[in-house]
C-alpha cells in the first residue's frame, strides 16, 4: 500500500485556539504541518509570519512544510529556518532566480520544492526538475483556503508523475487546494504523493477520523 504524506493545513485551523488544534494534528495520522505565508503582494491576502510560525513550532511533533506565497523570498530563507522550517516551496512565479534558490534552502539542510499556479505549464521544470525534492501543484489560485478545486490538475499531475518517473528522479508530488476525499483519491490515482487539506480537515465534525480517511485511501 502507497504510504501517502497528509499535511493538514494550519490556515483553516482556529487560531484563537491554536495550540489547540496543533495538538490534535499531533495526534492525528497527519505527516505534516502545512503553513501558509501570505505576503499581501504576491497574493491578495495576508495570513500570519514569524512569530506564529514559531509558536506553532513549540508544540508541533511533525514536520513544518512551510509554502511560501511571497515575493523575493530568499530574503527570508534562514530565518524560516531558524524558527523551524523542515520543508521549504517557493513559488516559481515569485523567484527570479529559482536554480539559486532552490540552492539556498538545501544548503540550509531543508527540503527543497518549487509550487506551480494552476495557470503555470509543466515546462518550466524542465531545468530544474532534478534539483526540486518536491514540486507542489496548486489545484485552486493560491490566497485562500477553502476554494473549489481546478479539475484540469489531475491531468497535470499524471503528466508531472510521467516527467518524473520517466527521468528516474524520486520528487515528491504535493497537490495543495481544494483537497477532499474525492478528489484526494483521484489525485493519489492520478500519482500525487503528499495532499494539502485545510477545511476539508479543521471544518469537519472529526479531524482526526478525516485526517485517518485521506491517509488510508486506497486505490
Ligand atoms: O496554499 C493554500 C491557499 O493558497 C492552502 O494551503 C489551501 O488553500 C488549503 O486550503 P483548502 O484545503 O481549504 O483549499
Ligand atoms: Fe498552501
Amino acid at each position: 500500500m502507497k504510504n501517502i504524506i497528509i499535511a493538514p493545513s494550519v490556515l483553516a485551523a482556529d487560531f484563537a485556539n491554536l495550540q489547540r488544534d496543533v495538538e490534535m494534528v499531533n495526534n492525528s495520522q497527519a505527516d505534516w504541518f502545512h503553513i501558509d505565508v501570505m505576503d499581501g503582494a504576491f497574493v491578495p491576502n495576508i495570513s500570519f509570519g514569524m512569530p506564529v510560525i514559531e509558536a506553532i513550532n513549540r508544540h508541533a511533533k511533525k514536520p513544518l512544510d512551510v509554502h511560501l506565497m511571497i515575493e523575493k523570498p530568499d530574503r527570508y530563507l534562514e530565518e524560516f529556518k531558524r524558527i523551524g522550517a523542515t520543508n521549504i516551496t517557493v513559488h516559481y512565479e515569485a523567484c527570479t532566480h529559482i536554480h539559486r534558490t532552490l540552492q539556498q534552502i538545501k544548503s540550509l539542510g531543508c527540503v527543497a520544492g518549487v509550487v506551480l499556479n494552476p495557470g503555470t505549464s509543466l515546462s518550466v521544470l524542465d531545468e530544474i526538475l532534478p534539483d526540486c525534492d518536491m514540486v507542489l501543484l496548486m489545484s485552486v489560485n493560491p490566497g485562500f483556503g477553502g476554494q473549489k478545486f481546478i479539475e484540469s490538475t489531475y491531468d497535470k499531475v499524471r503528466r508531472l508523475r510521467q516527467m518524473i518517473d520517466s527521468r528516474g528522479l524520486n520528487t515528491i508530488i504535493e497537490i495543495d487546494g481544494g483537497v477532499n476525499q474525492e478528489t484526494g483519491t483521484k489525485l493519489i490515482e492520478a500519482g500525487a504523493d503528499a495532499l494539502v487539506a485545510g477545511s476539508f480537515v479543521f471544518n469537519a465534525p472529526d479531524p482526526q477520523a478525516t485526517i485517518a480517511n485521506l491517509k488510508n485511501i486506497q486505490i
